[in-house]
């Protein structure tokens, strides 16, 4: 692990260390876009990819090797230990995850298992310790945030306004706040376990989290967050903190103790930077539709993040949320030949080319 041969420019620009060039890898950039993957779909279910590390391997390997990203996204998915803490689900195609039996009760918080990683779910990290010993790029693990976890176990599957959620939130605070400090725990040591299986760096995905008021996110949502990253700080493995339509929690998201600050596409990377401070990465914002427009006009588009992105140090070339399914593979090519084409230097301040070479 770790190894001078690995490419390292993701890791360094996550601790706002000079690059080469700008890093760059997709949200979701596993998966249905891709012919190859939709081929595998056909045997087998996603959940059975997860199951079986070697073609858990090779599917995250696979943009690796066809697009040329600087970092792989363990293949899996945020609902996994959501399984393994005792509420069985189904992924449904065009869905989402949709729960046998909704999370309401005070019944159903108490009977939520903490779960041992290396018992409940040894393929994960079976497939983590297979891909850290062989991958070009390092590897990022991921667990979903509590809000959004909370979310699709409370509403029972995905949900326009998250109206049973809230309502437990502010009806049931002493019951919501079990759930959350529960769930928490649980992904602060699922976590550690990818970590200590060999992932480089970890992201929380709280997809749904700026559903939230900036004073409900920082009474209901924040302090377990919080815990969350101080239960995995100590390994020093980057924490990528990501959610939609958050350009107002920010800053809370640096506070509470990102070391990235995932950022969607509405909010502007130069103004993002000024939300969060000089102490955290960025990484970011290009609009999923974009890829659907023609290469030059996408090309603008890149240029555009990549010059707001580079106005300081510590930042990571992505999309604002996941590749949508019909994207065209090229299209990611090509993006990822540009970013790589961008001089980003003046990111680096003093540093000069030669000093880095
Ligand atoms: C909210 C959420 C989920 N899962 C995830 C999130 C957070 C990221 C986000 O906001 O997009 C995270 C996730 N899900 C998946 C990954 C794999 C790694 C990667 O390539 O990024 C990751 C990081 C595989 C998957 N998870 C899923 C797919 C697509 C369906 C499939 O291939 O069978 C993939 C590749 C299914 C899934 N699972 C979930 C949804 C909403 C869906 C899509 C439903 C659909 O459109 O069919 C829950």
């Amino acid at each position: 692990m770790g190894t001078s041969a690995v490419n390292d420019r993701f890791l360094r620009a996550c601790r706002r260390q000079p690059v080469d060039r700008v890093p760059v890898w997709f949200m979701r950039q596993a998966g249905r876009y891709d012919p190859e993957y939709r081929a595998i779909r056909q045997s087998y279910t996603l959940l059975d990819i997860c199951r079986e590390p070697e073609l858990c391997a090779r599917v995250t390997r696979m943009p690796v090797d066809q697009l040329g990203v600087d970092a792989a996204i363990l293949f899996s998915d945020i609902m996994v230990p959501i399984g393994a803490m005792g509420m069985p689900f189904s992924l449904q195609e065009n869905v989402g995850p949709v729960m046998e039996r909704p999370l309401r009760s005070e019944e159903d918080v108490e009977g939520l298992r903490l779960f041992h990683p290396e018992e409940a779910l040894p393929y994960v990290l079976e497939t983590i310790r297979h891909l850290a010993t062989t991958l070009p790029v390092p590897l990022i693990g991921f667990a979903g945030g509590p809000f959004t976890l909370a979310s699709y176990m409370v509403e029972g599957g995905p949900s326009r306004d998250y109206a049973r959620t809230k309502a437990m939130m502010l009806a049931r605070p002493d019951l919501w706040h079990r759930l959350m400090d529960k769930l928490a725990r649980a992904m602060a040591g699922y976590l550690r376990a990818q970590i200590q299986a060999g992932c480089a760096a970890v992201q929380i995905f709280d997809s749904w989290v700026g559903s939230l008021s900036v004073h409900t996110f920082r009474a209901h949502v924040k302090p377990h967050i919080q815990q969350l990253m101080a239960e995995i700080a100590d390994l020093g493995a980057p924490i990528i903190y990501f959610g939609v339509q958050t350009g107002e929690l920010l800053a809370d998201f640096a506070e509470a103790g990102a070391t990235v600050v995932g950022v969607d596409w509405r909010t502007p990377l130069d103004r993002a930077r000024k939300r969060v401070g000089a102490s955290v990465a960025l990484q970011g914002n290009l609009d999923p539709v974009s890829l659907f427009a023609p290469p030059e006009a996408l090309r603008r588009e890149v240029e555009t993040v990549l010059q707001l992105g580079c106005q300081s140090p510590g930042y990571i070339f992505n999309l604002g949320h996941g590749v949508k399914p019909t994207t065209d593979l090229a299209q990611l090519q090509r993006v990822v030949e540009w970013v790589h084409g961008f001089d980003p230097i003046p990111s680096v301040g003093s540093a000069t080319k030669e000093e880095l070479a």
